[in-house]
């Protein structure tokens, strides 16, 4: 058997034409403002393509650059900025800041009715009471994918590997709303490879290059690979052996290609829908 692999390049450019469309019939452009600290390289890349995309969409798009010294009090009040400002319908803080300022207090601090990232916890909290908002655009553009895919998580046993509050909590949390099955595993999970080999439903999101080897997937099984670890030779390597992977699942998200272009996709739906409800 060979993975039916899932281009996730197609659905994401497919959904930004169609955020375009409809942002084209708006009376009003719809802002999005992405602040970036310090300068990690692929932070900077993943912004860079944040604003492209928006601007390509037709947003009121700008990127807000502050070194990387940059203080928590400085980063609030340029918050208290943009919540302050009518023509911004989107704000996300590009993550990881630098160490001297909490991620929490600054997630905290974003007005939740224009989080497009939906990590605010009054955002949190709708998905987890299984009415979202505004959804994690990485969890969401997965469900996207599987939609596409054909995959139905109705009844399906899923397991989100990893615990982050970017993908693998609110991941779980979407196909849960779903009624998927679901299964978190994480570093302190028992057996890892026996709990992957149950699911129907399998999203990697570790950060550790090839850690899911084939013989930890289910004949037939759809996987879908959030990681970007980048080799020493600079190339991308995904959470699953995407050769052995092929051999066995289903279907499978490449890497690069798969999960990364829908979260940016998202991003911009996001701020769609977010502009829709601030503005009506
Ligand atoms: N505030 C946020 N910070 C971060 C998020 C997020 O959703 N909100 N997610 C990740 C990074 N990320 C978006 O910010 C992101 C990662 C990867 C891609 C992507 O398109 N990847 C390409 C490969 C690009 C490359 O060459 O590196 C792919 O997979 O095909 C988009 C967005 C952490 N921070």
């Amino acid at each position: 058997m060979t993975a039916r692999p899932i281009d996730g390049k197609a659905l994401a450019a497919a959904l930004r034409a169609e955020v375009a469309a409809r942002a084209a019939a708006l009376p009003y452009r719809p802002g999005l403002v992405v602040v970036l600290v310090g300068e990690d390289a692929a932070s900077t890349l993943y912004v860079r393509n944040k604003e492209r995309a928006a601007r390509a969409a037709g947003f009121e798009s700008r990127t807000i650059r502050l070194p990387a010294e940059t203080g928590e009090a400085e980063l609030l009040s340029v918050i208290a900025g943009l919540n302050a400002d009518d023509a911004v319908d989107g704000i996300l803080v590009q993550l990881p800041l630098p160490a001297q300022i909490r991620t929490g207090a600054i997630i905290r601090a974003i007005d939740p009715a224009k989080d497009v990232d939906g990590f605010h916890p009054e955002n949190v909290a709708a998905l987890a009471l299984g009415a979202p908002r505004l959804a994690p655009c990485t969890p969401r553009g997965i469900f996207l994918l599987l939609r596409a895919a054909g995959v139905e998580p109705r009844g399906a046993r899923a397991l989100v590997l990893g615990r982050s509050n970017i993908v693998g909590r609110p991941m779980a949390a979407l196909l849960l709303a779903g009624d998927a099955t679901v299964t978190i595993a994480h570093s302190r999970t028992r057996d890892l490879a026996a709990e992957c080999r149950r699911a129907e439903i399998l999203i990697a999101a570790v950060g550790r290059p090839a850690m899911v080897k084939g013989d930890w997937i289910a004949p037939g099984a759809t996987v879908i690979d959030v990681g970007i670890n980048r080799g020493a030779d600079g190339a991308l390597v995904g959470d699953v052996d995407y050769q052995a992977a092929l051999g066995v699942a289903g279907a499978i998200t490449p890497v690069p290609g798969g999960v990364g272009p829908m979260t940016i996709a998202c991003l911009l739906e996001n701020t769609l829908i977010a502009a829709a409800a601030r503005r009506g």
